[in-house]
């Protein structure tokens, strides 16, 4: 069994290369989920009282939230494997909050600092900077929060000053989680009850985790309510990142002859999509939800199509998915993705351009893309334009690749991966290995 968060030398190297095909068997757990671990973290601190976090994601994002909750008075120790949080944040913070590579941290801290009476500014690098706010800026300005920002208030750094806000009836117009997360934390401290409802159900980690919390939420559909409660600490024990779960489960069914288990997978709502998808495609995968476990084996793949509803549970997911969709037999067509184009990267753009430098045929449309799988993988030169999902996608296809390949922006992955080489060289036996 290979544990968690590995470090190596290589998860800081900007550029590494790589040799397949790979051969590939074995067991493994995943760092703990992201989504998780950013709400774990961010709810203990806005509680009343004590809680201990462990099985946290080991990345830089979820490091960022930890930092920016410092930043806002809150005492967090190293215990055991775990964190013990104190709540309680100051009206605010004493710097900017770097939330560095996160949308996700961004986001929910928007909410956070909406709802505080006092003035913080949310910056991050340069990739985050380009990413669009208004999606958040807009319902926390009509509760009541000013919001100013570069391109009319839509690029970080926002300034955000906070408080007295009154709740509001919000129908988000995009499908996303973070939206009604920030709305939602935004609305535990409004006057009256809030609501969002979202064109699409997305993952449900906030709404789930604020009643751990002891917050009071209402879900009827795609519509969820909070009443303004206090919350209370509690323990939280972060299962593994289905999203880092997905690229093993990938590379099992890609690589000949393999066989791969991932342990202690969180299989809750809005997460699974890519092994649905997967299924579709006639992969050999077997899920225990009992007890988090995925196994995957090598298959023949076959294309399908992709569409609209089926997006939102594999949104972090495509750039894998497209990977299989090129190994398989047959056309693979994704649509109704545009919300790909403003991840850390333009996942369209960014995907087919890695895929075409293993030689594959792929194109973009406006809202996805389209693959025709079946021509052979061969190395080549790939960058992830500073996106981890799209440095680990790559890393995959080169398993079964002839020839070398290379990744630049590798040190991306650092993000929500360290220890991704870590776990690729004991998965392998030690035949693949990245080289910085
Ligand atoms: O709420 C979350 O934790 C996340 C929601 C998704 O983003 P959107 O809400 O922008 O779709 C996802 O892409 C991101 O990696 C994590
Ligand atoms: C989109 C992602 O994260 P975030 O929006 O938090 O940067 C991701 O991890 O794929």
């Amino acid at each position: 069994m290979v544990a968690p968060d590995v470090s190596s030398d290589v998860d800081a190297a900007r550029t590494v290369s790589l040799t397949g095909p790979g051969h590939l068997s074995g067991s493994l757990r995943v760092p703990g989920d992201k989504s998780i671990s950013h709400r774990a973290l961010l709810l203990a601190g806005l509680a009343e009282g004590e809680s201990l976090i462990t099985g946290l994601s080991g990345g830089d994002d979820v490091r960022r939230t930890r930092l920016a909750l410092e930043s806002y008075g809150v005492q967090i120790e190293p215990a055991g494997d775990g964190l013990r949080v104190r709540g309680g944040l100051q009206d605010e913070p004493d710097e900017p909050l770097d939330l560095g590579n996160s949308g996700t941290a961004t986001r929910l801290f928007a909410g956070v600092c909406a709802g505080r009476d006092g003035y913080a500014v949310l910056t991050g690098d340069q990739y985050l900077r380009a990413r669009p706010m208004n999606r958040v800026a807009v319902p926390l300005r009509a509760m009541g929060a000013a919001i100013d920002g570069r391109r009319d208030g839509d690029l970080l750094p926002l300034g955000v000053r906070g408080g007295r806000l009154t709740g509001i009836d919000y129908d988000s117009p995009v499908a996303s989680a973070q939206v009604k997360s920030a709305i939602l934390l935004a609305g535990l401290g409004a006057s009256g009850p809030t609501s969002v409802r979202e064109p699409a159900a997305t993952r449900r980690h906030t709404e789930e985790m604020l009643r751990d919390f002891g917050g009071k939420v209402a879900v009827d559909g795609t519509r969820v309510t909070i009443e303004p409660s206090p919350l209370s600490a509690t323990d939280v024990d972060v299962p593994g990142d289905p999203s880092q779960a997905a690229f093993w489960t990938v590379a099992a069914l890609i690589v000949p002859d393999a066989s791969v288990t991932v342990e202690n997978v969180y299989l809750g709502f809005g997460r699974t999509g890519f092994i649905d998808v997967l299924r579709r495609m006639g992969a050999d995968i077997d899920v225990d939800a009992s007890t988090g476990l995925i196994r995957a084996r090598s298959t023949r793949l076959t294309g399908i199509d992709i569409a609209g509803a089926d997006i939102p549970s594999i949104i972090d997911e495509v750039p894998i998915l497209a990977v299989a969709a090129a190994a398989a037999t047959g056309t693979t067509t994704i649509s109704g993705a545009q919300e790909l184009r403003v991840k850390e990267s333009d996942r369209i753009a960014s995907t087919v351009r890695m895929l075409r430098a293993f030689g594959a045929r792929a194109h973009e449309t406006e809202d996805g893309m389209v693959i025709e799988g079946g021509a052979p993988a061969r190395g080549g030169v790939v960058d992830s334009h500073g996106d981890h999902r799209i440095a680990m996608a790559a890393c995959v296809n080169a398993l079964i690749a002839e020839g070398t390949t290379v990744i630049h922006g590798w040190d991306s992955v650092a993000t929500s991966y360290p220890g991704f080489a870590a776990h690729l060289a004991a998965l392998s036996g030690g035949a693949v290995t990245l080289s910085a």
